[in-house]
């Protein structure tokens, strides 16, 4: 059932859209990834599938998105097929597990459990992501090494595992892509009378998680006014 509730318009737009609303609301943010855009794109032309990987910044954003808006905050289900012991750091405070792992430090989980991984839960750790879990830092990303791929379990954003997104290149690519487009496109605002802390980041539960109340902003034409005529620039 759950390549019913993923694809393409869906889980890109969900992922650009909370990634415009974390840029909108953390403007020193915004102001790096667009200087970025104008150093390695410029204003002459726009940005293009071959710009993305002399982009690391905005990878950053697109991951610091993903860590705190997960599009499926829940992966697919996962039925264990033996006894196991999930081993945790002490510092988590988990109690011996139980499941066969003669008395390991973990979380015991037994034959025919169904396990639910919650990554939304996981990506706001502040005991995996230090203090400022909370806050949208895509600095963070910068010599961590940690990538979206499967392999690192604290960043899941498309699983892990034989059930992993199928659809991971081209997903990652699409929002890197027109992220950097719109920012490199446009200049962004919030709408006149609202303040960057007052921008509702609710989000709607379920097994998708979009916002709740659709974004608005402002957008201001960037590069010269000849290059939006349809095809110029490409
Ligand atoms: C930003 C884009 C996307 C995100 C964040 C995303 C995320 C996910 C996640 C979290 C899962 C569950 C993985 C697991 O339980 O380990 C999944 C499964 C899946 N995704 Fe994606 N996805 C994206 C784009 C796409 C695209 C573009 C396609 C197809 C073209 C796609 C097709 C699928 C399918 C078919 C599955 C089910 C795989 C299975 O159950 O074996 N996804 N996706």
């Amino acid at each position: 059932m759950q390549n019913l509730l993923v694809g393409l318009p869906d889980t890109t737009s969900v992922t650009v859209e909370w990634a415009m609303s974390e840029l909108l609301r953390n403007p020193g943010v915004l102001a790096k990834a667009t200087e970025e855009l104008d150093r390695v794109v410029g204003r002459e032309r726009h940005v293009t599938e071959g710009d993305v990987a002399s982009l690391p910044y905005v990878e950053a954003v697109v991951k610091e998105t993903m860590r705190l808006h997960p599009v499926t905050p829940m992966l697919a289900p996962r039925l264990s097929r033996e006894d196991v012991v999930v081993a945790v750091p002490s510092s988590t405070g988990a109690a011996d597990g139980g499941g066969g792992g003669g008395g390991a430090r973990g979380y015991g989980i037994p034959a025919a459990t169904l396990v639910f991984v919650n990554v939304w839960a996981i990506g706001r750790d502040p005991g995996v992501w230090g203090p400022d879990a909370g806050e949208f830092r895509p600095e963070r990303f910068a010599k961590s090494g940690v990538d979206v791929l499967g392999h690192d379990l604290e960043l899941l954003p498309f699983g892990s595992g034989r059930r992993m997104c199928p659809g991971i290149a081209l997903g990652l690519r699409m929002v890197q892509l027109i992220l950097a487009s719109l920012l490199h496109g446009f200049a962004w605002r919030l709408p006149d009378g609202v303040a960057a802390d007052e921008l509702s980041m609710e989000e709607k539960h379920g097994l998708s998680t979009p916002r709740l109340v659709p974004l608005e902003a402002v957008a201001e034409p960037r590069p010269p006014a000849h290059l939006y005529a349809a095809g110029a620039g490409l």
